[in-house]
């Protein structure tokens, strides 16, 4: 189903914890909000599940209003980062529970739930454990009994908070892949909270970034990663450095060096003076002495080698610390040694008002 977030706002006294904020969400797309902590994620979530009301604006659920449903009229099923399933009940009671309590109206005959769990325990991989009780299972099994139980209900609207918050890294990038998987089958409509950019960009088709209760910058994950919006954008997503710019009549000045026009995107509208600029690490570029182009100089403080390429830390003459991404290759041919200076280059600066 579709969701339609309608200049929503949530107060706590007088804290704006969702601030006028408009959304739409397509019928079956999966949505990830991604955003510091305390911007305002959980919050939204909760307005979307009715376990939370808005101050004013509304939120329409597949073309009704449903502002002041409560949520056990939204048909959402939903699942949190510490959902402690029923210890008492086995993993097959665990997944029946949401149908068990339904109104008698709308509960499903005792057949057709006993086939809905098998069905469930199935598509989440655990055909044959629907006797174990949650103490005999791992994290990642847990946390997709969590996911079945929400599904057990035939949910319109699949909400996460931070499902796999909990649980280690290996055993995320499991879950993760499966987690796109499932919605593949299912195209249930699914928003999920997360902190984790890489997360978000492995498994979202779309990426909405929250700062302060607001929508900052949203997008496939591409747009996203390809082009950050704003300044927070840069900051947030990490691996930019940061650089003090000079602007003047639309050329852009590091150290007092102007960068070529076309190696510098200004944001809208910025007039002269002082500026921010980021550059992100494959951005950067450590330069063999006498290369022009240096922009700023950084002596050799720390590398790693990941793959094919290399991240190489410099502290800079004014205390601060860049960081430069570069193939393998091309890093073995300058030799650098650790405490070495060398010059840096810039190819691409995004710069925005300070
Ligand atoms: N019930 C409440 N009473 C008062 N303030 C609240 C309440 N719930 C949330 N807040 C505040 O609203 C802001 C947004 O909280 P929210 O939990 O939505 O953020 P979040 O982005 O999900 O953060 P996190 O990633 O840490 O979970 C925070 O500053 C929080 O302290």
């Amino acid at each position: 189903m579709s969701i339609v977030i309608d200049h929503v706002s949530r107060h706590f006294e007088t804290f704006a914890a969702v601030n006028d904020l408009s959304l739409d969400i397509a019928e079956g797309e999966l949505l990830a909000l991604l955003g510091p902590s305390g911007s305002g994620k959980t919050t939204l979530l909760r307005l979307i599940a009715g376990l939370d009301f808005p101050d004013s604006g509304r939120i329409i659920i597949d073309g009704r209003d449903a502002t002041n449903l409560p949520a056990g009229e939204r048909r959402i099923g939903f699942v949190f980062q510490h959902y402690a399933l029923f210890r008492h009940m086995t993993v097959r009671e665990n997944v029946d529970f949401g149908m068990r309590v339904m109104p008698s109206s709308r509960r499903p005959s005792r057949s057709e739930r006993r086939e809905r769990v098998e069905r469930l325990l199935g598509t989440v991989q655990l055909a044959g454990l629907g006797d174990r009780f949650p103490a005999q299972l791992s994290g990642g099994q847990r946390q997709r009994v969590a996911l079945a139980r929400a599904l057990a209900i035939r949910p319109s609207v699949l909400l996460l908070d931070e499902p796999f918050g909990a649980l280690d890294a290996a055993v995320r990038r499991d879950l993760r892949r499966w987690l796109r998987q499932l919605h593949e089958e299912l195209a249930v409509t699914t928003v999920f909270v997360t902190h984790d950019q890489e997360e978000a960009l492995e498994v979202a088709d779309r990426i909405v970034v929250m700062n302060a209760g607001r929508i900052e910058q949203s997008g496939t994950p591409t747009e996203v990663e390809a082009r950050p919006a704003t300044a927070f954008m840069h900051s947030f997503l990490g691996g930019a450095n940061r650089f003090a710019v000079e602007v003047h009549g639309g050329v852009a000045s590091v150290a007092g060096q102007p960068l070529p026009r076309d190696a510098v995107t200004l944001a809208e509208g910025i007039g002269d003076g002082a500026a921010q600029g980021f550059v992100r690490a494959h951005d950067l570029l450590p330069l063999v002495a006498g290369t022009p182009g240096a922009y700023a100089v950084g002596r050799l403080d720390h590398v790693v080698a990941h793959g094919g390429t290399v991240r190489a830390e410099f502290a800079t003459p004014d205390g601060r610390s860049v960081e430069a991404e570069i193939a393998r290759d091309e890093w073995e041919r300058l030799a650098l040694t650790r405490g070495q200076s060398i010059g840096l280059g810039i190819r691409r600066m995004a710069v925005f008002p300070e």
